[in-house]
């Protein structure tokens, strides 16, 4: 059987009194991949942040979180088992650091480098070709804050991956991303899966789903309303209710797209 990798039980966030996530229950075995969709607001980045520990669930004796196997994490040591891309990390990257020093600094799980960060050879080698990979070379010496917001996001890619995670935790990875930088992103999800990495995508581009993520788990109003097979969930009347409008789904080349 599958190791389950990452557990939530019983979940529920608040946010200024409101229940932001309601009692949320969400399993990710290993290697498998899942695409998290759903209308505005309706939780999703909430939940990759408590996959991140980036927040924390309100206790109850049912509510669980378990990691990678361990329910109490080092909040650094658990960082280094993932790789975490999202506005609010985008927002925080965005300082009068190089894009070099926000890739490489994904091996501290910091934000840039600090006086007591020393890079090894190893890790610099690393980091330039991770730059490459993610087309980002010729922004190593660019301050973030005098980035485009898709440039930011290719440093921010290469950040997520530069020191081999065993997750990746993708919110909205690919927003701000042109078209040809969009499918360079894809053939690189599919790298990941080649190299046995679990891949976990919150998203409104379905486009943005390879077919090697094969289920789908569908948010509304905080909570998880289907969760299956990507063929069973893609379907027209399924998202046209969670969406409250009529939505179409088209198919080519194994990705989907939807309109309204
Ligand atoms: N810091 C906060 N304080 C209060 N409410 C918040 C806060 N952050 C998020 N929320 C609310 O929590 C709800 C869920 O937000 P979340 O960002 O998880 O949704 P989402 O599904 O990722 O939305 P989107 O598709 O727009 O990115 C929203 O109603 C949002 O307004």
């Amino acid at each position: 059987m599958d190791e389950c990798i990452m557990q939530l039980e019983h979940a529920t966030v608040r946010r200024s009194g409101v229940p932001i996530l309601d009692d949320i229950s969400f399993q990710v075995k290993r290697n498998e991949h899942v695409a998290i969709i759903g209308p505005n607001g309706a939780g999703k980045s909430t939940l990759v942040q408590l996959l991140s520990e980036e927040i924390h669930p309100l206790y109850s004796p049912r509510t669980k979180r378990i990691l990678f196997g361990k329910a109490k994490w080092e909040v650094l040591s658990l960082r280094a088992h993932l790789g975490i891309v999202s506005q609010s990390l985008q927002y925080l990257c965005n300082s009068s650091y190089k894009g070099w020093e926000i890739v490489i600094s994904g091996f501290f799980s910091s934000i840039g480098l600090d006086f007591h960060h020393h890079c090894n050879d190893r890790q610099m080698q690393k980091m330039e070709e991770t730059m490459h990979r993610y087309d980002a070379w010729h922004l190593r010496d660019k301050q973030m804050n005098r980035m485009s917001s898709g440039e930011a996001r290719r440093i921010l890619l290469a950040r997520a991956n530069v020191h081999d995670p065993q997750v990746m935790l993708l919110d909205e990875a690919v927003s701000n991303l042109d078209f040809p930088s969009r499918s360079q992103y894809r053939s690189t999800l599919e790298q990941l899966d080649r190299e046995g990495k679990t891949i976990i995508l919150a998203t409104h581009e379905l486009s943005e789903i390879i077919p090697a993520i094969n289920r789908i788990v569908v948010m509304q109003h905080g909570r998880i309303v289907a969760d299956g097979p990507k063929r069973e969930i893609l379907n027209e009347q399924l998202l046209s209710e969670v969406y409250q409008t009529k939505v179409f789904i088209d198919e080519r080349e194994g990705l989907f797209s939807a309109w309204c």
